[in-house]
């Protein structure tokens, strides 16, 4: 018997098929009128409950006009991402569109849509353009990129670690930290001074002619601080997650044994590189098998930086660190009670007990990855924010000598500030250093307001929805403007302006209205939980450190790159070149 007469054989004839078809005819009619019914009514139902939504079409947003296909894709480079959208959003208002290749892309700007987007989720919106997918794709899922119960069960873990009563104790750290950042700009400040004295020496008549020498100019030899700022922060981070590590400029040394690999900022950077390249890709060419050597570094750094953060929670011996703890606890204190199901109720170390429990539900992948989101999320955003600090200082020399003012009325001289030991500086700062220091706190909330590290949230909507009066429907993109929508409410003269001094001598209700409109750290229940962390960090920063330098810029040619806001995975300020020259 051939093959094709066995499957003959196997499959029901067409006679029997009939037969039985036959025999059933009245069971399959009643059975499918029944069916029918059910289905008819769960409609009709569906329809009477989800009531069609009221509002102007999608297709009658405004906005430029754009290609077939490539949508607006041509028009700008994804660096320019903030400025491209924000003009856009300027000029047509607070509901407008764009097309990233053919995918539509909303510009919500008006406080409202902020506020609703924001409040309404994980439930009616989740992040945009697949996020949740490509991180958990790619390796490397954690709480940011994470929806519904998996950010449910890691948010509840991770909340508890930054509760500002526990921020608080992170002071020590934060001063020891503190004094590594200053030698550093010590060492920067005299580099930058040697390539100045280099480029412009004093200016000779040459006497074989009638013109002077000329400068020397070599934009390749030009020095940035974000380095040196990046160090600092992520010092910080590392001591926060893992219990006291030692940090030697991206090598996190843990009880003599390394830990992380050697250098792991470029590792980060590798990852947020192909991730954001990822996720605005008109072609997915990743996921149809061409994968470059971007790629290909990509999948061994996420392996290597899964493993090593696998064996520190694995390698975790709670003794060896009991007398150094002071107290805070780690995160990796926390996952570790969770992994080895220590009775949780006898823990005391505070904001332990909460977030074991929480930690319970996790699978130790959600937890690498959780660790490293908290690595990621909380050291490039503090340091591109203290770029910008600097940046702003030394174009605005009045701003900065004020600041000068206040930390020396306070602290003293900067020479008698330099000899403080780290518990003099400790006591010398109160609680609320905020209140302490309000000058200060002015520079910074100003510095967030004009360049936040995320002037936008993208969401997408989960359900169909009216935004603004428009009906959108599920599946759309939303890139919420949340630095336009705070700018066009301003409540204070010269939005566009840096001017510290609008957060001190406005009235309260202009406060209580820039307060509102404050969206630095996003909003709602997926608000930064980090955001009590970095603005202790950037205050002692600024307090201990930058106001101990005059800040200028330096000299370039007109033609040199001006400073520009550039969009990477979070935003940051390019081509920043500042010089620090020690006070007295
Ligand atoms: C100046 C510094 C920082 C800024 C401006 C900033 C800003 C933000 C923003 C805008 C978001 C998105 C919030 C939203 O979708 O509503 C976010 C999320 C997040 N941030 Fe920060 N952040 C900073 C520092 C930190 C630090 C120091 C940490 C941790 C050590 C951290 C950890 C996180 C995490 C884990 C998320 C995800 C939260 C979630 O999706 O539930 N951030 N941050």
């Amino acid at each position: 018997m051939n093959q094709l007469e066995q499957l003959r054989q196997w499959l029901p004839s067409t006679e029997k098929v009939v037969k039985a078809a036959e025999e059933n005819r009245q069971a399959v009619a009643v059975t499918a009128g029944v069916v029918s019914l059910v289905g008819a009514v769960h409609l009709y139902r569906k329809k009477r409950s989800a009531p069609k939504l009221q509002g102007k079409s999608i297709n009658s947003l405004p906005g430029p006009d754009s290609l077939p296909i490539f949508g607006h894709s041509l028009q700008f480079k994804m660096d320019e991402l903030n400025a491209f959208t924000e003009a856009i959003s300027w000029k047509y208002g607070e509901m407008a569109q764009m097309f990233i290749g053919p995918m539509r892309v909303v510009l919500a700007s008006s406080p409202q849509a902020v506020e609703k987007l924001f409040r309404e989720r994980p439930n009616n919106f989740k992040r945009s353009f697949n996020i949740e997918k490509e991180f958990q794709n790619s390796g490397v899922p954690g709480l940011f990129s994470m929806e519904g119960d998996d950010w449910r069960h890691s948010r509840a873990w991770l909340f508890p670690q930054f509760a500002p009563g526990k921020i608080n104790k992170t002071k020590q750290l934060i001063i020891k930290h503190a004094t590594s950042l200053r030698k550093s700009l010590d060492i920067f400040s005299k580099e930058v001074e040697e390539i100045n004295n280099k480029w412009y020496p004093s200016v000779e008549q040459d006497p074989n002619t009638r013109y002077t020498k000329t400068n020397f100019y070599d934009p390749a030899e030009l020095k940035n601080t974000i380095d040196i700022f990046s160090s600092f922060a992520f010092g910080v981070v590392i001591d926060f997650s893992f219990a006291h590590a030692t940090h030697y400029g991206g090598r996190i040394v843990i009880d003599k044994e390394e830990c992380l690999p050697e250098n792991i900022l470029e590792d980060i950077k590798v990852i947020f590189t192909v991730m954001r390249r990822r996720l605005f890709q008109i072609v997915p060419w990743h996921k149809i098998g061409f994968r470059d050597a971007d790629d290909r570094k990509f999948d061994e750094t996420v392996a290597k930086l899964n493993q090593s953060v696998q064996n520190i929670i694995e390698d975790y011996d709670p003794n060896a660190y009991k007398e150094k703890s002071d107290k805070m606890s780690t995160m990796l204190e926390s996952l570790w009670y969770s992994l080895n199901h220590q009775d949780i109720n006898k823990i005391e170390t505070s904001g332990l007990l909460s977030a074991s429990k929480a930690a319970s539900k996790m699978s130790i992948k959600d937890m690498v990855g959780n660790l490293l989101t908290v690595i990621s999320a909380g050291y490039d955003t503090t340091a591109n924010t203290m770029q910008t600090m600097v940046h702003l200082l030394a174009a605005n020399p009045d701003v900065q000598q004020k600041l000068h003012a206040e930390v020396d009325a306070i602290l003293g001289s900067p020479s008698a500030r330099r000899q403080m030991s780290s518990d003099e500086t400790s006591e010398a700062i109160e609680e609320n250093v905020f209140a302490q220091f309000p000058y200060t706190s002015a520079v910074i909330n100003e510095t967030q307001r004009l360049h936040p590290v995320a002037p936008f949230a993208g969401v997408e909507a989960i359900h169909d929805t009216v935004v603004d009066g428009y009906v959108l429907p599920k599946g759309t993109n939303i890139m919420v403007l949340t630095r336009v929508a705070a700018m066009r409410c301003c409540p204070t003269p010269d939005p566009f302006l840096f001017k510290p001094e609008r957060w001190i001598d406005s009235t309260p209700e202009q406060k209580k209205q820039m307060e509102r409109l404050d969206w630095t750290f996003g909003g709602g229940p997926r608000v930064c939980p980090g955001r009590h962390m970095a603005n202790l960090e950037l205050i002692y920063a600024a307090v201990l450190v930058i106001s101990l330098y005059d800040i200028t810029e330096v000299a370039r040619p007109p033609s040199a790159y001006p400073v520009m806001e550039g969009a990477r995975f979070t935003s940051m300020l390019e081509n920043v070149h500042v010089r620090f020259t020690p006070r007295t």
